[in-house]
């Protein structure tokens, strides 16, 4: 099957849209955006580039790509420019991602249709490999959802490679901007690209597909210990200690995990890994992490949100 029809085969990109494309002007953004106008046509389809300024000269001529790509393809474009404030903490490439994908649902929510990345099945492996990694846990070998409400990411279904994309691009005549801190071994991530993800190649050539296809039965198998986890709570926000002592060490982590997730509303990764301190807790109150306190009192637990810490005063 051809480009178009895999990805039309997703159902990710359905005609007539609307649809908001994210176009850094990379490759893989370059050919979604192709693929969208092929498949949705060109009025159905608008694009949003997010301008951080991080770059210089760079960011500027980012953008002067994007708004050359659009004209040609027919494409309305919209430039956001985000800059980050002076000083801030925190992890530059996740601040630059929060802006977009805020940027983004701003966009699809004014379009009144879905909100599509660049993503490819290379994508995959690498935030796989990366947070194998980074994250303890089954969840970190689950990889990024292909729809996530209004968000999708039709490449990544239709398992398009890295290759694919330069491929497409070069047989449209489209070019595309390299980034050149994607090679940048200060970045994790560059190392999982650069250096991981070839030295797997060179186990087993068909290394790519074992990773996508532990990752697509992981998370066929991850609905069925959901509903594993379900039976055990029978309904109930809370249970007593020596219940959760008798489900044994796997079941136990997923029940604890689930009660706080449930507590806070938000991902609560670290507090299966506190199983143990849970069950020795006796009566008493216990911070877990991720905003969530474990609760056991006359010797039944239940998990609450940690509320958030008062202002300091100077
Ligand atoms: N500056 C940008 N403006 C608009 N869209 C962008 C920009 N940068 C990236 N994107 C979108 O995000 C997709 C993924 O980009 P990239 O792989 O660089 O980011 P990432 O940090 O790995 O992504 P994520 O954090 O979303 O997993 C691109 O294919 C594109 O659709």
């Amino acid at each position: 099957m051809d480009l178009v029809a895999r990805v039309a085969a997703t159902g990710l990109l359905p005609a007539g849209g609307p649809l908001v494309v994210l176009v850094s002007g990379g490759r893989d953004s370059t050919c979604l955006l192709d693929l969208a106008v092929t498949l949705a046509g060109p009025g159905a389809v608008s694009a949003l580039h997010v301008d951080y300024g991080l770059r210089g000269p760079a960011s500027a001529a980012d953008a002067e790509h994007c708004a050359a790509l659009c004209a040609r393809l027919g494409v309305g474009l919209r430039t956001e420019r985000v800059r980050r404030p002076e000083g801030a903490a925190g992890n530059l490439h996740a601040w630059a991602r929060e802006a977009r994908y805020a940027a983004g649902a701003r966009a699809a929510a004014q379009a009144g249709g879905p909100l599509a990345t660049g993503h490819t099945a290379t994508d995959q492996v690498e935030t796989i490999l990366y947070r194998l990694a980074t994250s303890p846990g089954r969840r970190a070998l689950l990889g990024m959802e292909a729809r996530t409400g209004d968000l999708v990411r039709p490449l990544l279904a239709a398992d398009v490679t890295r290759a694919e994309t330069a491929d497409w691009c070069r047989r449209r005549g489209l070019a595309w901007r390299e980034d050149a801190s994607n090679a940048d071994p200060a970045f994790a991530r560059s190392r999982v690209r650069e250096t991981l993800l070839p030295a797997l190649e060179a186990v087993d050539g068909r290394a790519v597909g074992s990773v996508l296809r532990t990752a697509r039965l992981l998370r066929e198998e991850a609905a069925v210990l959901d509903e594993v986890v379900e039976g055990a709570l029978a309904g109930r926000d809370r249970l007593g200690v020596d219940e959760l002592a008798a489900l044994g060490p796997a079941l136990g982590r997923l029940v604890v995990r689930r009660l706080a997730e449930d507590a806070t509303g938000r991902s609560c990764p670290r507090a299966a890994s506190r199983l143990a301190d849970v069950l020795a807790l006796g009566d008493g109150a216990l911070d877990l992490g991720d905003g969530a306190r474990a609760v056991v009192g006359d010797g039944v637990l239940r998990l609450e949100r940690t509320p958030p810490l008062p202002p300091r005063r100077c």
